[in-house]
């Protein structure tokens, strides 16, 4: 994993806390400030509840708590699986902090990017089987996010999709490729040109979600899905995961600069600018009514 100088300042500070593999069999909910912790000794399987509030938005100080947990886990032997989930039943996440690509500076605006792929590559490609209970709204890098695990519960009464052309953005090709290996090149097509947020059910119907379940069941269902996938020899699993999965994620290491200068530049732009401003004061407007 490559990390920034930023990122790095993060590493140290965590490591400085008393969050150690070892220990994960205890209760690790004081583990960061942005992310609770349940680690089942017995069975080896994580919860991670997304816990930044209001709506788990990614901005580059979460991203990095995300990435070194993830690599806590991956290095944790006992650990098998991951269930990724939100501490607020409404939303799983917002998606990405909109503030960090609003009048960015473009240093930082080029490690918060850096850091988003690292935390894709790290989840799409982990050796834990990953499962997403999704228990509220997932648009964009939310949608990214739960597109990245192995298996997708959703709660119904929420929406979820890669909305990015609805707000003037282009999906970057390692989001829409994640759309196109879970649901289909047509169905990746439309969802994505479009910028549809699906209800849990539209979602289901184009195998964007595997499984609908009612919120309040859902963890329960994840344990019992996880239970399934734990049953394959890890060795099998893993390597079968990363014969799948790995062409993709070689097309954005082998692009990763690129795709870093692509992103500042375009989000830089004037008219993007203006556009990300305009979109900012109807999000605040709406929350003040
Ligand atoms: C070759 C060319 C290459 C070009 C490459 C370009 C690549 C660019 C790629 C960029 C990819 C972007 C991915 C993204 O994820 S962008 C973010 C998209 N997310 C959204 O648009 C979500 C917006 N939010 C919502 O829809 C709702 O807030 C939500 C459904 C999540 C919750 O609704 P609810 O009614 O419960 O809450 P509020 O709307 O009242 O919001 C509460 C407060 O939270 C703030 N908020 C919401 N979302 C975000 C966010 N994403 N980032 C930051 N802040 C957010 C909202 O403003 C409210 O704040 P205040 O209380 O302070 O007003």
């Amino acid at each position: 994993m490559i990390w920034g100088r930023r990122a790095l300042q993060h590493v140290k500070r965590f490591k400085r806390l008393p969050f150690q593999p070892e220990g994960l069999h205890r209760c690790m909910s004081a583990a960061t400030q942005n992310l609770v912790v349940e680690m089942d000794g017995k069975s080896g399987v994580a919860v991670v509840k997304l816990n930044k509030p209001p709506v788990n938005s990614f901005n580059l100080e979460f991203l990095t708590e995300i990435n070194i947990l993830m690599e806590k886990l991956e290095n944790d032997k006992s650990c098998r699986g991951l269930i990724l989930t939100s501490n607020n039943n409404k939303i799983f996440s917002g998606g990405l902090d909109i503030m960090e690509m609003y009048n960015p500076q473009p240093d930082r605006l080029a490690e918060f990017w850096r850091t988003l792929q690292g935390m894709w590559l790290s989840l799409y490609g982990s050796r834990l089987a990953t499962i997403a209970a999704i228990n509220g709204h997932s648009p964009a890098g939310g949608c990214l996010t739960a597109l990245s695990c192995d298996y997708r519960i959703m709660a119904p009464g929420f929406t979820i999709g890669l909305n990015e052309t609805q707000l003037g953005i282009i999906p970057p090709f390692w989001f829409v490729e994640s759309m196109i290996n879970v649901t289909g090149q047509r169905q990746a097509e439309v969802c994505c040109q479009k910028g549809l947020m699906m209800t849990t059910e539209q979602a289901h119907s184009i195998g964007l979600v595997d499984d609908v379940v009612p919120g309040e069941a859902i963890l329960e269902r994840a344990h019992n899905e996880m239970k399934n996938w734990l049953k394959v020899p890890d060795f099998a699993r893993q390597l079968t995961k990363r014969q799948i999965r790995k062409p993709t994620m070689d097309r954005l290491i082998a692009k990763r600069d690129e795709d870093i200068q692509n992103f500042v530049q375009f989000i830089t732009k004037d008219s993007v600018q203006k556009a990300m401003g305009v979109y900012i004061d109807q999000l605040k407007n709406k929350a003040k009514k």
